[in-house]
């Protein structure tokens, strides 16, 4: 089938690729000329694994095209998908204006019918929108769906690829037909339901997962309180098939593209039909703290830190993406600079995301080539992100170069480390130096 891809990030682009992997025949668009420029070039604009040898694989075998011209795309395929970004305004609504920009281009060029599928995440009712404003421009004939994307980032394509269901949300009996051909090839599980279930299942779905995790992070933060060992009780609680393993690591709390909006979106939806869900308001407030723990921390060590050196190890939201939106590093970094009015040595390292981490933090950061250059002479060392090559370090040895050995693992992602001479915390871990027992130690090197 012939297919339109509009908005070429993180979603549209995974998306677009594997649905010409399995053999559909794709464009993708996008208003991005630099973007596109280096798709053409079989340059993948954005780091995720594997799918830059699926793009070069698919363009060669001329099941997909990247283009700018959007009238020329939309009018090319039978199905066309919206990707593009429905970032949070400040009241936490959903910022509908790129969706919207879609709707009238598509409204504006359309010639044959065709089925408008949402690929963003919009809220409900937005497929309703979508066709009012392609109806207000247009007497041709369309349907519009919904089939909300589950990829994560790091492992789209896999998740894409090999995925635990599709979900197709479709009113009209032409429109399911084609969406049925279209992704029967995935040989996955297929849930057909309501346009408006198939919009709420997406918010709700990030939402659970949004909430395990503030979940556990507040029985870290009890476990530090009590005595205990938050990755025994995780594993003790994940056993329970009801309750399952995954979404339990403690830490410094969730970040990204989508937790931290879609959380706020799914409180707004809610407000906007008078419904009252703070349920989820505390997950979202459990979580704009969780990082202060690390920070709570380091205080408890250095209780001014000012003209102390501190090493930020790992940079983007989560290992194997150079996505910084959200990430609790820049939270953190924020954070220590204007505790110390800016007087304060932070030395970063990320493994891949320098170049963007360059673009957002202030130049007076010290952006370090590798993790030993970063904890040299540094005071303490955040591990903020557990990429595997942070985490697979020999820190008890590795931390010798500091300049005092104190190492606060935010993502509970190295064992801990138990020696005199090294302060370790993490999070909610009953292990010697943790939040409440480093008080004492803490006096030693103040
Ligand atoms: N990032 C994820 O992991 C993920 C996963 C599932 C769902 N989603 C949802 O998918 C949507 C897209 O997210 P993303 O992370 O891919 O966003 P993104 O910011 O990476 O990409 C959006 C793209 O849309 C393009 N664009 C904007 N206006 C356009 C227009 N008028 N015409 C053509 N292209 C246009 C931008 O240039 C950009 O390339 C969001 O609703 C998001 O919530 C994201
Ligand atoms: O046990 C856990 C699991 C995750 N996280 C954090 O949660 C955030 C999100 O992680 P993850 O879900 O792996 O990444 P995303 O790429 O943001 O994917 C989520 O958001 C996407 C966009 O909507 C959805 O498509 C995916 O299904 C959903 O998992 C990251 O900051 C993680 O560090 C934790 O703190 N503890």
């Amino acid at each position: 089938m012939n297919i339109t891809m509009i908005g070429t990030g993180y979603v549209g682009l995974a998306s677009g690729v594997c649905y010409s992997e399995i053999g559909h025949k794709v464009i993708c668009a996008d208003i991005d000329e630099n973007k596109i420029n280096q798709l053409k070039q079989n340059r993948c604009p954005i780091y995720e694994p594997g799918l830059e040898e699926l793009i070069i694989k698919n363009s060669l075998n001329g099941n997909l095209y990247f283009t700018t011209d959007l009238s020329h795309a939309i009018n090319s395929s039978d199905i066309i998908m919206i990707a593009v970004g429905t970032p949070s305004l400040s009241d936490g609504s959903v910022d509908m204006s790129y969706v919207e920009d879609v709707a009238r281009i598509i409204g504006n060029s359309i010639s044959s019918y065709k089925v408008i599928v949402n690929k963003s995440t919009v809220p409900v009712g937005s497929a309703f929108r979508v066709r009012d404003i392609i109806k207000s421009h247009t007497d041709t004939n369309f349907d519009v769906a919904s089939v909300p994307e589950f990829l994560r980032e790091g492992s789209a394509v896999n998740d894409i690829l090999n995925g635990e269901r599709i979900v197709i949300g479709v009113d009209s009996i032409k429109a399911r037909k084609q969406l049925l051909e279209l992704h029967e090839p995935f040989q996955i599980h297929i849930q057909l339901t309501d346009i408006h279930s198939a919009e709420l299942i997406k918010y709700a779905a990030n939402s659970f997962l949004a909430m395990k995790i503030s979940f556990i992070n507040e029985i870290a933060n009890l476990a530090e309180k009590v005595g205990a060992d938050v990755t025994e009780v995780a594993k003790g609680i994940g056993s329970d098939s009801r309750i399952g393993s995954k979404f339990l690591s403690a830490g410094i709390g969730f970040g990204g593209a989508c937790f931290p909006k879609d959380t706020l979106g799914l409180i707004n939806i809610a407000q906007k039909v008078g419904h009252n869900f703070s349920l989820m308001e505390e997950v979202v407030e459990v979580n704009r703290k969780q990082y202060q723990r690390v920070i709570g921390k380091l205080l408890s060590v250095y209780p001014d830190l000012r003209g102390r050196v501190v090493s930020i190890l790992g940079l983007t939201f989560k290992p194997n993406t150079n996505d910084l939106r959200e990430a609790p590093s820049l939270k953190i970094i924020n954070d220590l600079l204007d505790l110390t009015d800016g007087n304060i040595g932070i030395k970063v390292y990320d493994p891949v995301g320098m170049t963007e981490a360059k673009t957002i933090l202030p130049n007076t950061v010290t952006f370090c080539n590798s993790v030993e250059e970063a904890i040299i002479d540094s005071e303490a060392a955040l591990l903020v992100t557990e990429w595997k090559e942070i985490v697979e370090k020999d820190w008890r040895k590795t931390s010798q170069n500091m300049r005092s050995r104190v190492i606060i693992d935010g993502r509970n992602c190295i064992k801990p480390i138990q020696d005199d001479e090294v302060i370790f915390m993490s999070i909610g871990r009953n292990v010697s130096g943790n939040y409440e027992s480093s008080k004492q130690t803490a006096t030693n090197l103040t």
